[in-house]
């Protein structure tokens, strides 16, 4: 399927996948087997809105195609009323089954706009977030229902005609790998971050991107995320335009569906789920819109329980342990040597999955610890944006010049 557009049969058949056209009638049971068990249920939850969002993307594409019969909307419309009525449970409880402890931001709260550093915030066990991760994913919600105001569904559908095309994200990993034998670099253009405050003042993301590109870099990582890390999807679209020809990945804290539409349309060829935020159902529902628009998704863990949830998830190629804790800041490169351990490491070996090894990548001892631990690829930002020349740290990360 052309990456730069989204038929009405191929959205159907998503939503066939998540919510049977056929829920609306079947025996209540079977409707909890057929249905994900997340899917459609609680206070704003992913799943929940990527129903609605499915549903007013096939009316749109109704009006905009008059004649053409929308024969799902219905049957989702009533899958959600379905699984609200016979659940009676909240997102939140769903990801707790799961081990996640990211909860979504509550509607009575927090203050949109409130200020002030995280600690001295006033705490309140309901609408405070508990940590960063919450905060950022509780800004998150709130920032993409206010873009999609601003830029809606059939917008976005428009600019992905004109997007450009999808390039091989895994085939340069390997490309890579095969030639270097080293870890594939996916280099990060990341002018700061909540643990180390501003990385770079003097930051031109183009002038970086096209410096990671010469020293060997195989893809680039962009932050777009503006209140935290201080990116921008201008600076993905940038660097997509400047001929930069390594593969992008969208580095976002993906919650909607909308922002895979919207990380396309501004180039980017891959994206990150992070399985700390996103329950089972939502990983594998945001990977199979990433597969109609032909991004690659890299799937983010810290835990065994996170890797072993994702690992029992279909048609995952790309799994990234992330070294830092999300939720303490704390770096432990051991982390991806215990995630790789095991019967854990042999299935991903046997799976051909690409494990990328993140966070606190610093010496040619780090790259050899973490290769020697089973990643084909590294994810690497601080290490390499505080280099006066970009190019030439990529060469004294992995001890010798990977460009060639
Ligand atoms: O980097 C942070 O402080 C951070 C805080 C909260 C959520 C995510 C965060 N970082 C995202 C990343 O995973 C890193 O940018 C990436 O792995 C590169 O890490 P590093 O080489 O240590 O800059």
């Amino acid at each position: 399927m052309e990456a730069t557009s989204m038929s009405a049969s191929s959205r159907f058949s998503i939503s066939r996948g998540i919510c049977s056209s056929s829920a609306a009638t079947a025996p209540a049971k079977r409707r909890l087997d057929v249905t994900p068990a997340s899917g459609v249920i609680g206070r704003r939850g992913l799943s929940q809105r990527v129903l609605r969002f499915a549903v007013r993307a096939q009316r749109s594409e109704a009006k905009d195609s008059p004649g053409i019969p929308s024969p799902m909307s219905d049957s989702i419309a009533n899958c959600i009323e379905v699984r609200e009525w016979e659940m009676g449970k909240t997102i939140d409880e769903i990801a707790a089954s799961q081990g996640i402890t990211i909860r979504r931001r509550p509607p009575t709260g927090p203050p949109q706009h409130y200020v002030g550093p995280f600690e001295f915030r006033l705490q309140n066990e309901g609408n405070t977030p508990r940590n960063i991760l919450e905060e950022i994913i509780w800004n998150k919600d709130v920032e993409v229902s206010q873009m999609k105001e601003r830029r809606s569904l059939v917008m976005l559908k428009k600019a992905l005609e004109n997007a450009p095309p999808v390039r091989d994200f895994v085939g340069a990993l390997r490309a890579s790998y095969e030639r270097t034998d080293m870890p594939a670099l996916i280099a990060e253009v990341k002018k700061a971050s909540p643990s180390r405050g501003v990385l770079r003042e003097d930051f031109d993301p183009v002038q970086i991107a096209s410096a990671y590109e010469e020293g060997g870099a195989a893809c680039l990582s962009v932050l777009t995320d503006k209140k935290y890390f201080q990116g921008s999807f201008e600076n993905l679209e940038a660097i997509r335009n400047a001929g930069i020809k390594c593969p992008l990945l969208c580095k976002e804290f993906i919650i909607d569906p909308w922002q895979l539409y919207c990380a396309r349309s501004k180039g980017a060829d891959a994206v990150l789920l992070i399985a700390a935020v996103l329950p089972d159902v939502d990983i594998k529902y945001l990977t199979k819109i990433c597969k109609i628009l032909g991004l690659v998704a890299l799937v983010e863990v810290h835990n065994e329980r996170e890797m072993d949830r994702v690992l029992g998830i279909d048609g995952i190629q790309l799994i990234g342990i992330n070294n830092r804790n999300l939720e303490t800041f704390e770096v432990d490169i051991s982390n991806t040597k215990k995630l790789l351990g095991g019967a854990r490491g042999e299935a991903i070996r046997e799976r051909g999955i690409i494990v990328v090894g993140e966070s606190g990548l610093f010496t040619p001892s780090d790259i050899a610890y973490v290769q020697e631990a089973g990643v084909k690829a590294v994810l690497v930002g601080e290490s390499l944006v505080k280099q006066s020349d970009p190019s030439k740290g990529i060469a004294g990360l992995f001890g010798k010049d990977i460009s060639k």
